[in-house]
């Protein structure tokens, strides 16, 4: 693993973006792109999707919504095959944020909402629990730590977001010092401007988008999304399963990437007019007459 440059820290970093390898990200909007939607949009496909800074873009914390261009096309997508949104956020929170109820609904990271994974949830809870009371001891130190940082419990997993601090860089720094000293170990994923710590042994978003696929019955799968938590999806390499990357990452796994968040409305389009080409095609074969064959 050539050029991967890990902390020297007990917590565990995800650090998919930190793994240089040479792959390059080809734009969805290409030749390229448009047959590969073509070979993975059939019926049945399932169609997921991150949900802030993919399906919405980052208006702050509390004022993400999802935007009604966007909810009308997954509406009619869902109409047509099975839909799934994949977000870090907690379920209840991501539930208001809608109006728009999808197939599936999996929430902290897949830590919550993967049918049948809720056997660890307890666990999981408790060492939540234990990582925000010391983080929070830890904080109100306002002398050492910056009061931008602020804690989210999302009872799965806990969300410490630092974009309004006045020195990322320090501020991470410290952050992730202050990480080594949680226990239980945690996962530290990182996101924009947010650090997840996750209870170890928890599902991430590409085991969510495999079981969902089993569940569905779907053969295939596209999945847009734009973070580092996304990364655990793109990293599947699964020749069945489309990635596409919200804005250009040349560190990300991701096969195709979307110019900027606003063409998710484009994608959503492209999708639903491919799946209607590609459906009634079908349907035409099935109907035609099957072909003489050895000349009878
Ligand atoms: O998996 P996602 O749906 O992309 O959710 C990831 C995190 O989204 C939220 O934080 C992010 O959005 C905020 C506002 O739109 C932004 O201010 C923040 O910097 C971003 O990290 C959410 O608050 C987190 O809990 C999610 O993990």
């Amino acid at each position: 693993m050539a050029g991967v440059v890990l902390p020297k820290s007990s917590v565990i970093l995800e650090a998919s973006l930190y793994l240089k390898e040479d792959r390059i990200m080809i734009p969805l909007f290409s030749d390229q792109g448009r047959a590969q939607l073509n070979r993975i949009i059939r019926p049945g496909v399932l169609c997921a999707f991150d949900f802030d800074g993919t399906l919405c873009p980052f208006r702050g914390y509390e004022n993400a919504l999802l935007p009604d261009e966007v909810r009308q096309r997954l509406i009619r997508l869902q109409s047509m095959t099975p839909v799934a949104i994949l977000t870090g956020r907690g379920m209840a929170d991501i539930r208001t944020r809608m109006a728009f109820k999808p197939d599936y609904l999996v929430a902290n990271h897949g830590s919550e909402g993967i049918p049948g994974r809720e056997k660890d949830s307890d666990r999981f809870r408790k060492s939540v629990d234990c990582w925000d009371d010391a983080l929070k001891t830890a904080l109100a130190d306002t002398a050492q730590y910056d009061r931008g940082i602020t804690l989210d419990n999302k009872r799965y997993t806990l969300a410490v977001h630092y974009r309004a601090a006045a020195d990322h860089e320090t501020t991470e720094k410290q952050l992730l010092k202050l990480f080594e000293k949680v226990a239980p170990t945690a996962r530290v994923l990182p996101g924009k401007c947010v650090y997840n710590l996750i209870p170890q042994g928890s599902p991430n978003k590409g085991d969510a988008l495999v079981e969902l696929m089993k569940i569905a019955g779907s053969k295939t799968a596209l999945f847009a999304g734009d973070d580092e938590t996304d990364e655990n999806v793109f990293r599947l390499d699964n020749p069945d399963i489309l990635t596409v990357h919200v804005e250009k990452e040349e560190a990300s796994r991701a096969q195709f990437y979307l110019e900027t968040q606003e063409d998710i409305v484009t994608l959503l389009d492209v999708i639903i007019e491919t799946l209607m080409a590609n459906t009634s095609a079908l349907n035409v074969n099935a109907d035609a007459p099957s072909q003489k064959r050895n000349g009878q």
